[in-house]
């Protein structure tokens, strides 16, 4: 499989929780990571304080492989150790990204994946790590709450309309210029995933890989006039933040 210009930079990916993030990267480690003496790709396990997950078939998320699952004093003390390239609460619970992680999904030449919400996405890019970011956008506000709900990982109504208020948050943050270099709408699932590998793979715009070329936009919608519907769905944030430009 070829590999773009872009696959020697870590890629940062972002979305709204329940948009399929974790979907996406589930396939491309299926497809990528199947031989284990060479996978293309390092996933960054993050550091959570919240509690291990079970889905609706009753698999529940492993310590170390899904998250590190530590709790909050621990946490607070490898944020006081400056051990964290980014951490931010989120929906009541504390996430990061620790420097060690990081670097060691990246050796053997793989690809550093890292999962991030948008504070932590702002924190990156006050460091030199210089990754791509690549935001998943939901086809609308109402498919993002039913996948929330049908997803069956029991999460409280008070949850859901957490993680809805962040999404929307997270929406604002991806309509500024520059924030991004990427955005995929994951509506429907085959068609993203074709999108989103040639992504992960390194590519980028105006370069031709297996039959997709990506568009001369300088941040590419994948489909700029569903992720335009979305963006209006949500006003803009109240915080007038400009935001530097990317680097190529
Ligand atoms: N394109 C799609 N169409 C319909 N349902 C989808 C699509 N992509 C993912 N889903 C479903 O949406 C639900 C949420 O997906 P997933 O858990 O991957 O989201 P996430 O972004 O990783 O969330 P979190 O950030 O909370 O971990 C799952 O039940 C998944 O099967």
């Amino acid at each position: 499989m070829s590999k773009g210009v872009n696959f020697s930079r870590p890629l940062v990916i972002s979305g709204p929780s329940g948009v399929g993030k974790s979907t996406l990267l589930t396939r491309l480690l299926d497809e990528f990571n199947k031989d284990a003496s060479q996978p293309y790709f390092g996933f960054s396990v993050s550091h959570t304080t919240r509690g291990i997950r079970t889905d609706s078939k009753g698999k529940k998320e492993v310590h170390e492989q899904d998250y590190f699952f530590v709790d909050t004093d621990t946490f607070k003390d490898m944020i006081a150790k400056s051990q964290f390239i980014e951490y931010a609460e989120y929906s009541g619970n504390f996430y990061g990204t620790s420097f060690q992680t990081v670097s060691k999904a990246q050796v053997n030449d793989k690809r550093c994946l890292l999962d991030i919400e948008s504070q932590g996405v702002r924190q990156i890019k006050r460091t030199g790590l210089k990754p791509i970011y690549l935001f998943i956008c939901p086809p609308s506000l109402s498919a993002l709450e039913s996948r929330l709900r049908a997803r069956g990982t029991g999460e409280s109504e008070d949850t859901i309309q957490k993680r809805l208020k962040t999404a929307i948050k997270e929406i604002q943050y991806a309509k500024k210029p520059n924030a991004h270099h990427f955005v995929i709408v994951n509506d429907d699932l085959d068609r993203a995933y074709q999108i989103f590998r040639q992504v992960a793979l390194g590519h980028r715009k105006g370069e031709r890989a297996e039959g997709f070329e990506l568009a001369e936009d300088r941040i590419l919608f994948d489909d700029r006039e569903k992720a335009g519907l979305v963006f209006e769905q949500v006003e803009d944030d109240a915080v007038d933040e400009t935001l530097p430009p990317l680097e190529d």
